[in-house]
């Protein structure tokens, strides 16, 4: 199973929060927001540097800044939109493409209703988002899409993953970083991750 688990104590202890039942959508929110900022720090941690001359008060020196690769996230509507901004947060520069995929509920197969990514797809490097890898339908019908116009350089970012889902992204997209704050146990009989924290798009939005 190739996945990175970002287990940073911060991250843990928000998760544990969200995970929560009696955890309202204002918190849910803002708490998303907070660890999607957070795994954005250990996404972007090979981001391309490049040296150049910057005058200090006090003396000239040689400094290091980023190469302004370009990059694209992309959050899985509806649920990924809650992690958008804390993303942006770190990489403000990033372009957002949005790609709409629902699962249907009674097959647990993707359906794909919304697409809109940034026009020099081949150019950027992208971070798929989305809070749910459960079955890993809804990813892996995302990466095709954003690989059929051109993209070559994904990572997925998800908070909580089954193990069924990375072994299927793993399996369908080998090329493709995944990166969790937690492994669960597995999928109920109805697709939904155990602990998990229940539907991730109904949480934030306060839908049933
Ligand atoms: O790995 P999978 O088995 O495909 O399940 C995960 C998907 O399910 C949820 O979306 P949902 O279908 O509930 O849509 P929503 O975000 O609009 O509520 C979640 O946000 C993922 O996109
Ligand atoms: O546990 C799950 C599985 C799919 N989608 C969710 O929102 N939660
Ligand atoms: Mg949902």
């Amino acid at each position: 199973m190739q996945v990175k688990v970002i287990d940073h104590p911060l991250i843990q202890h928000k998760l544990s929060l969200l995970r929560d039942k009696n955890t309202g959508s204002k918190d849910f929110r803002e708490l998303l927001e907070e660890i999607a900022m957070l795994m954005a720090y250990e996404l972007t941690r090979n981001l391309p540097l490049e040296e150049t001359e910057i005058e200090t008060p006090v003396a000239r020196c040689k400094c290091k800044v980023l190469t302004g690769k370009k990059l694209g996230v992309v959050p899985i509507l509806r649920a990924g939109l809650g992690m958008v901004n804390g993303v942006l947060r770190l990489i403000p520069a990033a372009k957002v493409g949005h790609v709409g995929v629902y699962r249907d509920p009674e097959t647990l197969s993707p359906v794909e209703y919304y697409c809109k990514l940034p026009t020099d797809v081949s150019e950027r490097d992208f971070i798929v988002i989305d809070p749910m890898l459960a079955t890993g339908g809804s990813s892996v019908a995302t990466i095709d899409m954003l690989k059929r116009k051109g993209a070559k350089n994904i990572k997925l970012m998800c908070l909580v993953a089954a193990p069924e889902g990375v072994h299927r992204v793993n399996e369908q997209h080998p090329d493709v970083e995944i990166y969790t704050a937690s492994v669960d146990e597995r999928l109920n009989d109805h697709g939904y991750i155990v602990p998990g924290l229940g539907d991730a798009g109904d949480r934030i939005f306060g839908t049933k």
